[in-house]
């Protein structure tokens, strides 16, 4: 099937990025890849070889030194830094290894943040929709050091859901977490991409959450070296939500 520009939701054309001038280190060598919209790509390979460095530049959270990095056939590369912000927060959700909630905030008040700080008001329906999708709803007054390690990442997706950006990028999202916290966290994702049509690109060295991915990307010295298109699914987890199925996902509750 070929894909039209408007299914793209990511496109990296061309994208180099050196950090340092002294000694320059080459993070990402001449990297093209589209990330086609209601998919989910994992970008895998060694330490160092550019898997954060292009997440950084593909989200727009750090620009490359050549090449053009476009969401949703916007071309980020001469936007200023307030138009960026903007399209970050309005199109773009994030998900890190560390969690990165507020801890002086409650869990509900850590996932209204993102639209706090965009001047919108989510719509109270969906909120509670995505609240009870991760299965926190009797934690909504605590604060995030008062959450489990696998609560504290379901917070952060549900953070990343309630603006309903076109784009959620993550970077470790299991990380951190035990195996069955884990599997909870891809299920949601899987979810954000299987039932409501959003893309996910995330970050792993864990060969079972790169096996949840409809796509696998291996970097190698700041390059592509392989284009997995659908890892093998007898190593996604059998409580996980099959790939295409619309079954919805049952989070533990607490
Ligand atoms: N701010 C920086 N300054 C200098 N070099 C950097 C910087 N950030 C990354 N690098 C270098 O760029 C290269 C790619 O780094 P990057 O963090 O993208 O790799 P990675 O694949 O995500 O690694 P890991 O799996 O260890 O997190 C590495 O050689 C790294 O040392």
């Amino acid at each position: 099937m070929s894909v039209t520009p408007a299914d793209v939701a990511v496109g990296l054309d061309h994208v180099h990025k050196t950090y340092g001038t002294h000694q320059p280190v080459v993070a990402l060598d001449d990297v093209s890849a589209e990330f086609v919209r209601g998919t989910m790509t994992a970008v895998t390979g060694p330490s160092g070889s550019g898997k954060s460095t292009l997440l950084h530049c593909a989200a727009g959270l750090d620009r490359p030194g050549s090449g053009t990095v476009r969401i949703g056939g916007t071309d980020l590369s001469s936007m200023s830094e307030k138009r960026l912000t903007e399209l970050r927060r309005s199109r773009v959700g994030f998900v890190f290894q560390a969690f990165n909630l507020v801890g002086a905030l409650d869990v509900e008040q850590n996932i209204l943040l993102p639209s706090r700080l965009s001047g919108r008001r989510p719509d109270p329906a969906w909120v509670a929709e995505v609240i009870g999708r991760v299965g926190l709803g009797d934690r909504l007054r605590h604060r995030p050091a008062q959450l489990s390690g696998g609560q504290q990442q379901r917070a952060a997706i549900a953070r990343a859901l309630v603006t309903r950006p076109d784009v959620i990028f993550c970077d470790e999202p299991t990380g951190a977490l035990d195996s069955r916290a884990a599997a909870d966290v891809l299920a949601l994702l899987r979810s954000a991409v299987d039932e409501a049509g959003q893309t996910v690109v995330m970050v792993t060295h864990d060969p079972v959450a790169a096996s949840c991915a409809d796509r696998v990307l291996v970097l190698a010295d700041g390059r592509i070296v392989r284009d997995v298109p659908q890892p093998a699914p007898e190593r996604i987890p059998g409580h996980l939500t099959p790939r295409g199925s619309s079954r919805p996902v049952a989070i533990r509750e607490g």
